[in-house]
């Protein structure tokens, strides 16, 4: 299977021109109102036609109840579900058999315990994001921080498992973070953002090039 680079948080026609023409495997739209790149329904339905074809369309759903499910899938379309909450696995498996279509589960890591649920969720989540835990701030959104963990965690995984790895990504570290821990895929926000929700063309360009460069390296 081929490596994956997924941008995500994408919110207007521009930026995601950018990635579509650099080479983005996977284009993710965030449904979450307090994030600065939560999408519309009406803007993420632009947004997908636009993707449609060049890239895999993401939703990025927290905990979302089977409305906001059904009325993502319906204007949006994804082609896969991103669940960045706390979603239990027997949730992540409903909601993959609501939408059949693919799922990808996050799970938040800062210490090597953290990668415990790892087995619970592997079966049914087609992709797992491994993303740093968010601060314990009252603000503090679920993802999207631009915060890593330490990768030496993931020395000795089972290299079978589908991971995208995630949190604190940017076109400067993601070389030397592919070379450490041979994910399946990467997955960037905010490290390819001028300011929160800003998406920079350079960066999402530089991203991908670094990326692709790393995992051509290592096949
Ligand atoms: O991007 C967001 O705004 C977001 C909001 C809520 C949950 C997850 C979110 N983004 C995801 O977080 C990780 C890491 O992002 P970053 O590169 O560290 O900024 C990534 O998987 C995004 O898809």
């Amino acid at each position: 299977m081929n490596a994956l680079i997924k941008i995500c948080g994408l919110s207007t026609p521009e930026t995601l021109a950018a990635a579509l023409d650099a080479g983005a495997d996977m284009v993710g739209f965030v449904r979450f109102p307090k994030s600065p790149r939560h999408v519309t329904l009406d803007l993420g339905h632009r947004l997908s036609l636009q993707a449609k074809g060049r890239a895999r369309r993401v939703v990025l759903l927290v905990d979302p109840g089977d409305e906001d499910i059904a009325q993502a899938v319906e204007a949006i379309n994804p082609d896969l579900i991103q669940l960045h909450g706390s979603e239990t696995p027997e949730r992540v498996a409903e909601i993959r058999a609501i939408v059949r279509r693919p799922v990808m589960k996050a799970l938040g890591v800062a210490e090597k315990r953290d990668l415990e649920a790892l087995a619970s969720y592997a079966t049914g989540s087609d992709h797992i994001v491994l993303d740093a835990k968010p601060p314990r701030t009252a603000d503090a959104l679920p993802g999207g921080n631009g915060i890593s963990f330490d990768w030496k965690l993931l020395n000795g995984l089972d290299p079978a498992l589908p991971i995208m790895l995630s949190g604190g990504l940017n076109p400067d570290n993601v070389a030397e973070a592919i070379r450490l821990t041979s994910p399946r895929a990467v997955d960037v926000s905010s490290g390819v953002e001028s300011g929160p929700g800003l998406k920079d063309s350079r960066k999402i360009e530089a991203f991908i090039k670094a990326a692709r460069t790393a995992f051509a390296a290592q096949s």
